[in-house]
């Protein structure tokens, strides 16, 4: 509900507001739901004038319905779905990571969140040649071990360069820098500026609940306010610029459920798909995926998956 105040569209002065307001007109919809002939004679103000008020009101202010054939057709020209490297992880995910949406890895510590962030920035990279910007935020990143990972793709040390060079990486601490990061990337994708002169079409964010945490505390609204400022940005960056976004998040243990992904109700509305890791206790180096929100899955479906040398990357028999 917008309520009309001075410089809302042209035309729309100090005076009228108050004049108007003392009518009882408020918002934007009393306004254009008014008689604006009565209106005019009540308040004493031109006709024009509250005609032209309100046909920029309505074009500022109305949602304007589209076909589901329209609907369709954005669709298929801004999505793309970027295979994971690991067969099993796609089929979960019908079929990997959709642009134009959010999805989140949750586990604990040591579940493999960024083992899998890795492998997955490795995939897209190398096999997909397009660029991969990568935000850790908790220094859990190390450029041996992507290097380790590119070597299980390929031989060719140029591959691996070309590989190792899309994939853009940030640290960033805290969620003012993430913010400043995201502002950065907008600019660069507007002007084109990334580096790698690819696509950009993944972001990771290695992990969220790093930055959130430490803004719950003390004054709790403030950090849900700005929680979900960060859950507004990772959608509209997904959405203005067709990229999958992929975030970790650590879990929490609820006597009643048992774990579940951390950072509450209002996040669990965040991600389109998540999927929660669990280290298994007899399989040293596995852990069990359980795809626990999907918006074309059934959510029962689990994995068991290996987390090794390659990473979560299937084995590579390698020829050059
Ligand atoms: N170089 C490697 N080679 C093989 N396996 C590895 C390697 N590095 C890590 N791992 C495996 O990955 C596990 C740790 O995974 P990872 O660091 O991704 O966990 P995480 O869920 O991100 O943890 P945290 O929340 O603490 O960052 C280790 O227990 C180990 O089994």
């Amino acid at each position: 509900m917008v309520i009309l105040r001075e410089g809302l569209c042209p035309g729309l002065s100090a005076g009228i507001v108050a004049v108007l307001k003392a009518n009882n007109v408020k918002t934007v919809i009393d306004l254009v739901a008014s008689d604006l002939e009565e209106l005019a004679r009540k308040c004493s103000l031109s006709y024009k004038t509250l005609m032209a008020v309100r046909r920029v009101l309505l074009a500022q202010y109305s949602a304007f319905p589209s076909s589901g054939a329209d609907v369709y057709e954005e669709l298929k020209s801004s999505t793309a779905i970027l295979p994971t490297g690991n067969r099993k992880l796609d089929i979960l995910l019908d079929s990997g990571l959709y642009t134009g949406e959010v999805t989140e890895i949750a586990g604990a510590a040591g579940s493999g969140k960024t083992q899998t962030c890795q492998s997955i920035a490795v995939n897209v990279a190398y096999n997909l040649k397009q660029t991969v910007l990568y935000v850790d935020t908790t220094g859990g990143l190390t450029a041996s071990r992507l290097l380790q990972l590119v070597q299980s793709r390929t031989k060719s040390e140029d591959e691996q360069v070309a590989s190792l060079q899309r994939i853009e990486v940030i640290r960033v601490f805290d969620i003012y820098k993430l913010f400043d990061a995201f502002q950065d990337l907008r600019h660069q994708i507007s002007q084109q500026l990334l580096r790698s002169g690819e696509p950009l079409r993944l972001v990771i964010v290695d992990s969220v609940c790093a930055v959130i945490y430490p803004m719950l505390g003390g004054k709790h609204t403030e950090g849900m306010a700005i929680m979900m400022q960060l859950a507004r940005e990772l959608q509209t960056l997904a959405h203005d610029y067709h990229l999958a976004i992929l975030i970790s998040n650590s879990i929490t243990k609820d006597g009643a459920t048992g774990n579940r992904p951390a950072l509450g109700r209002s996040w669990s509305f965040v991600p389109s798909t998540r999927i929660l890791l669990t280290p298994t206790e007899l399989n040293c180096g596995h852990s069990i995926v359980s795809l626990v929100k999907s918006p074309r899955q059934p959510t029962n479906l689990q994995l068991d998956m290996e987390i090794g040398i390659c990473g979560t990357l299937e084995e590579n028999n390698l020829s050059s």
